[in-house]
């Protein structure tokens, strides 16, 4: 198994406020899928936003794909968002385009030929049960038939890291079922999976999934002993 994410003794700081997240240590090796929990306000999204490349941390290192991220060149930074599907808490759908279009948006980026897009989101409209509403523009879904077309967005390109903001937080517990069935699936291709999200029973669904928890900014597992791998002097 090899790293695909790397983060070591990460810190991220908003403006003067004290550290939201501190002495982050993790890795992630392909194929893994991960729950990150922990309170409103424990710093979940400012980690996923460390993931996801939206935002530099203050001190630390964080390693994707082998490479340095922190110190990666701006020009270099959307090839590498590219590899990582994004559903965020907000969905960000694009407003003048069709529930059709917005899944098929990374297939087009990525380049695919237009007769080889319709089977792919056509399938993917399905999976999420919005198979009739396809041309409707976001403003007229409702949250949760939004959050659906994020999440069928976010997994169409099978990205090689999945990272989801409370992607369950607006559908009912069955389709919130049905949406890991498809976040293991993918999970099962290959694609590296952290899911943030307060829901337990979804937790309990994926078998093979592990969990992350952060305590006020700082990585802690279950039992609250801090989770970091050896430091490098040994130590604990
Ligand atoms: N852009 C920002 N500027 C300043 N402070 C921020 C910013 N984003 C987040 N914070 C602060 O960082 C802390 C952690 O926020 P974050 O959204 O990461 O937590 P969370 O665990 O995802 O919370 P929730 O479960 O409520 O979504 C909070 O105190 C928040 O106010």
């Amino acid at each position: 198994m090899s790293a695909i994410v790397q983060f070591e003794n990460v810190g991220l700081r908003y403006g003067l406020d004290s550290e939201t997240l501190s002495d982050v240590s993790f890795s992630l090796n392909s194929g893994d899928f991960y729950f990150l929990t922990g309170s409103s306000g424990a710093g979940k999204t400012s980690l996923l936003k460390l993931l996801y490349l939206a935002q530099r941390p203050s001190r630390g290192v964080i390693r994707m794909f082998g490479e340095d991220v922190v110190t990666l060149p701006r020009k270099r930074l959307p090839g590498f968002r590219r590899r990582i599907g994004v559903v965020f808490q907000d969905f960000r759908l694009v407003p003048h385009l069709s529930a059709y279009d917005n899944i098929a948006l990374p297939l087009r980026v990525a380049g695919m030929d237009e007769g080889e897009i319709d089977a792919p989101v056509s399938e993917m409209l399905n999976w999420v049960g919005l198979g009739d509403r396809g041309q409707a523009r976001p403003a007229t879904l409702s949250g949760g038939e939004q959050q659906r077309v994020a999440i069928a967005r976010a997994v169409i390109g099978r990205p090689e890291i999945l990272v989801a903001d409370e992607p369950t937080g607006n559908v009912d517990a069955d389709m919130a079922r049905r949406l890991m069935t498809l976040f293991e699936a993918l999970n099962r291709l290959g694609t590296t999976i952290v899911v943030a999200t307060h829901d337990l029973p979804l937790m309990a669904q994926v078998a093979s999934a592990q969990m992350m928890r952060l305590d006020k900014g700082r990585l802690a597992d279950p039992t609250g002993a801090l989770r970091y791998p050896p430091r490098p002097q040994g130590g604990a």
